[in-house]
């Protein structure tokens, strides 16, 4: 049963959408000091507390009236699926019953959290099993804190290792929750808690230039991923809708504006799909629009299949072909074999069956 359906009664507020000073508010307005709720705040957000009455230190008055008028939502591994590779992806529920995922990937020093920004999304890519959902909401920002926390304990248990890594790739378009994305940030980041360095995060997106500019403005050390698949309008928009609004040269101006505005590191990432984007044609515009944006590398993805769409992976010589084209002519490249393809590898995959189950 979600966890608010027990625990929250009609009227109650959800104590994690209050910042530290609403908390000392808080704690003033129950007759106690303002630090009281420094210790709230530090034992929600960073050593992940699931009930008032585990915080320790806090005064009584003040554990009533968070008992009676605030409630803690949860967020749960509800399910998980190890790869022979490492990898382990979770489905995780939040508050409300509702399902994402999140997944865990080892790489040598690394260790990377693949988190969900939305509950399904919008943008509908024809590739993409995510794109297949309806878009439920927008994650809060606690609950993409949560995914991180929560596969931040997972690699202490598995790997003995913490997260060095976040990145937005898994459901849902980010910059379409922009503000609870930056929050999420900001609590990540903080040095009391999970403390990944913002130059460890990337936001990865299907290419909202109003928002990539925005993105620049925040003016945080962020990296910023393009998901690009294709380098000409026609075929672009064939897979991915977003980009009737948002053509090639408005992202290439939004992304000069980006790199100009923050220095900040931008990746595209490309996805060969079986004679659809994998021609030398293709390598050729995906070069010339490379050359034309301050990005520093290309990542050449290997394609999941899913069950809704026949796109399928590139063949093995076409996409030896196609990377060693780019290598050749000077692009920084490089080809990334999927992760755990032995299990429900494709992003939205997990979430999307046990939702439906
Ligand atoms: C799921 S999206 C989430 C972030 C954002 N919405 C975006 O499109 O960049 C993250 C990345 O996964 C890629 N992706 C989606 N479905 C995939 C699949 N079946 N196989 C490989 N990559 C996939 C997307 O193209 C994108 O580059
Ligand atoms: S690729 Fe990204 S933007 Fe496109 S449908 Fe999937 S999650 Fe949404």
């Amino acid at each position: 049963m979600p966890y608010a359906m027990y625990l929250c009664r009609p009227g109650m507020k959800n104590i994690r959408t209050y910042s530290r000073n609403d908390l000392q508010d808080i704690a003033l307005s129950a007759g106690v000091k303002a630090t009281q709720g420094n210790v709230l705040f530090h034992a929600i957000w960073n050593l992940g507390v699931r009930s008032f009455e585990a915080v320790e230190g806090l005064n009584a008055a003040f554990l009533q009236l968070l008992l009676t008028e605030y409630f803690l939502p949860l967020t749960q591994i509800q399910s998980r699926q190890h790869s022979k590779d490492g990898t382990i992806k979770c489905v995780i529920q939040l508050h409300d019953g509702l399902l994402v995922e999140s997944v865990l990937i080892p790489a040598g020093k690394r260790m990377t959290v693949c988190v969900s920004s939305q509950v399904g999304c919008s943008l509908s890519c024809k590739f993409c099993a995510t794109g297949f959902m309806d878009r439920q909401r927008n994650l809060l920002a606690h609950e993409i804190h949560d995914q991180v926390f929560l596969l931040n304990e997972l690699a202490q248990e598995q790997y003995a290792a913490r997260v060095s890594n976040v990145v937005f790739m898994g459901m849902g378009e980010p910059l379409l929750n922009f503000r609870e994305v930056l929050a999420a940030v900001e609590r990540i980041q903080d040095q009391r808690g999970l403390s990944v360095a913002p130059k460890r995060i990337t936001v990865s997106t299907a290419g909202i230039a109003k928002m990539i500019r925005a993105l620049a403005d925040d003016g945080r050390k962020l990296n910023l991923a393009l998901s690009l698949h294709a380098a000409n309008d026609r075929k672009r928009n064939e897979i991915m809708a977003i980009n009737e609004t948002n053509s090639l040269g408005e992202l290439k101006d939004a992304l000069e504006y980006f790199g100009a505005r923050t220095g900040n590191d931008i990746t595209l990432e490309y996805i060969l799909l079986r004679n659809f984007n994998d021609s030398p044609e293709d390598a050729q515009e995906l070069l010339e629009f490379y050359r034309n944006v301050p990005v520093h590398l290309i990542n050449i993805i290997e394609y999941n299949p899913i069950d809704e769409v026949a796109f399928l992976p590139s063949e093995k010589d076409r996409t030896d072909a196609f990377a060693q084209y780019l290598l050749l002519n000077g692009a920084n490249a490089c080809l990334r074999r999927s992760r755990g393809k032995d299990i429900d590898a494709a992003c939205g995959q997990l979430a999307g069956k046990e939702q439906t189950e």
